[in-house]
């Protein structure tokens, strides 16, 4: 279970980013964070792991008050926490298998790391991610032959392959054609399914987000203007959010809902 008490992120420029946001999300829920550009998304999701050093209220990770953590233990906290980034943020002259064993760094000792000798037992584990992400055939590739969708899918193993009780994932879409979006999203939220893993997902696109996940939190100006199944979505609610368009274009109509499906 991740929670957040009362979170607060102002920037040292005056920007108050995050407002008191309360959120809980089960294990194995995984939520779609929307919102205007500006509205605190990205803010929120790197409160979360640190990344962005809040500015007051907490952030627990089952039983862990993450916010309370010195730096050596915050490392090891990182560890149940994978990141997903839009722009994959790969070692492109690694190859995909170098690539996707570099999650287990947090875990195996420095020089071994740096002699890239990884336990055969994490070799085995890559292999079976790569297998499960669609991209066996590709682990001697260098990241940087790879297609965007290819290069997520290494993105998405290499997250895995730490473990993790929670899955950070920021606009994981944003630099593909939309049927790659959708693929790269039923991903995700099959194997957030299949491991009950928790996902927050910082999305821009509404209608993808609609398709497959189970909560949807809107945030505006670093609140929370909405919290609710993705059916709930109505062109008033998307308004609240977004302020004023004609959201029919936008809202998932029944022929998308059954590509999705299909
Ligand atoms: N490093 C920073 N220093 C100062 N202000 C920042 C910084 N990062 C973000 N902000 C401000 O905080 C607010 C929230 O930004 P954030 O990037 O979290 O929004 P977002 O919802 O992720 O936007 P987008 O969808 O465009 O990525 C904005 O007003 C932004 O200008």
């Amino acid at each position: 279970m991740l929670r957040l008490d009362k979170l607060v992120k102002t920037y040292r420029t005056g920007d108050q980013a995050l407002k008191s946001v309360e959120i809980e999300v089960p294990i194995g829920q995984v939520v779609a964070l929307i919102g205007p550009s500006g509205a605190g998304k990205s803010t929120l999701i790197r409160c979360i792991n640190r990344l962005v050093e809040p500015s007051g209220g907490k952030v627990w990770l089952d039983d862990v008050e993450l916010t309370a953590l010195s730096s050596g233990a915050l490392r090891r906290a990182r560890r149940r926490m994978g990141m997903i980034f839009q722009e994959y943020a790969l070692v492109e002259r690694l190859t995909v298998m170098e690539n996707v064993l570099s999650g287990r760094l947090g875990y195996v000792g420095f020089w071994r790391s740096l002699l890239r000798r990884f336990p055969q037992k994490d070799v085995d584990e890559a292999f079976r991610l790569l297998d499960r992400v669609g991209l066996l055939a590709m682990a001697d590739k260098r990241a940087d032959e790879l297609s965007g969708g290819q290069r997520q899918r290494v993105g998405i193993a290499r997250a895995l392959i730490q473990n993790p009780a929670l899955l950070l994932v920021d606009e994981p879409t944003a630099s593909l054609d939309p049927k790659t979006s959708r693929q790269i999203m039923r991903l995700i939220c099959e194997l957030c399914a299949e491991r009950g893993l928790a996902a927050i997902i910082n999305i821009h696109d509404v209608a993808l987000a609609q398709m497959f996940v189970q909560r949807v939190i809107g945030l505006k100006a670093g609140e929370i203007a909405f919290d609710g199944p993705p059916d709930a979505l109505t062109p008033e609610v998307l308004t609240r959010i977004y302020g004023e368009e004609d959201w029919q274009a936008t809202i998932k109509t029944d022929e998308t809902a059954e590509e999705a499906v299909a």
